[in-house]
């Protein structure tokens, strides 16, 4: 079953701050992306890689082109979807893992992982001891769980933001960079995240910059080129 399909996708930035210089990040971008496999973009620094997956997320709007999602047995086009539809899609469907963590002050790190399934109706309970077992799997020590994550190593950080986004049951996920910070030995425990969530049918689209992360996980590739500035 297809979860994702990107048809034509166009995104520029205008600098106005900077005689109004466009920057194109993405251009005619085509792929669709099957339940269970994982997708890895390719690309040099500036290819767009980051700009795609905050395009499909809803975080830029794109300049044209469609993003089709399959949400709740549905087809959704997301360049047009309202807020409320784009909030939504992101609550059941679509989870994101950037490569920072967006720390809330005085929120706990088992509350930060919890949430996701809080949001979703799941009993404290339930949601609890999922985020304990998914800290723990991640090497999270257990004095830190009752503290906001601010102070912690990047490292940490991005467990707590990998812990938070794969938490959920989410068919689709879109991954930046979610290796980035850590050692070999968390890497690993990552990888195999990745595989069971391909497992499980869920449908990847990462970025990773790790050739040992990217052959481990990869199903297919999709490969993007540095676009044109242009002045007009
Ligand atoms: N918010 C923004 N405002 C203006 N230009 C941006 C913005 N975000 C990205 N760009 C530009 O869009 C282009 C693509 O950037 P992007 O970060 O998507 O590339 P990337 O392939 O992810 O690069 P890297 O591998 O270095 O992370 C770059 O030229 C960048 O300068």
């Amino acid at each position: 079953m297809t979860i994702l399909t990107v048809k034509d996708l166009t995104k520029s930035f205008t600098l106005h701050h900077q005689s109004d210089a466009k920057i194109i990040a993405l251009w005619g971008v085509n792929f669709s992306l099957e339940a269970g496999s994982c997708l890895v973009l390719r690309g040099p620094s500036g290819a767009g890689k980051s700009s795609l997956l905050r395009t499909i997320y809803g975080n830029y709007i794109a300049a044209s082109g469609e993003i089709y999602v399959h949400h709740k047995g549905e087809r959704v086009e997301l360049c047009d979807a309202s807020p409320r539809t784009i909030l939504n899609i992101r609550k059941n469907t679509m989870g994101y893992v950037s490569q920072f963590l967006r720390v809330v002050p005085r929120v706990t790190t088992l509350q930060i992982v919890a949430n996701p399934l809080l949001e979703c109706g799941i009993g404290e309970e339930e949601a609890f001891e999922k985020a304990r077992s998914i800290l723990t799997r991640l090497n999270i020590p257990e004095r830190l769980w009752m503290l906001a994550p601010a102070t912690f190593s990047g490292g940490e950080q991005q467990r707590v933001n990998i812990a938070h986004g794969f938490i959920s049951d989410h068919p689709l996920l879109l991954l930046d960079e979610p290796t980035a910070s850590l050692d070999e030995a968390n890497r690993d425990v990552v990888i195999e995240m990745i595989n069971e969530k391909r497992a499980q049918g869920v449908a990847i689209l990462g970025i990773f910059h790790d050739s040992v992360v990217r052959e481990a996980v990869a199903d297919d590739y999709y490969d993007l080129t540095v676009g044109d500035d242009t002045s007009d």
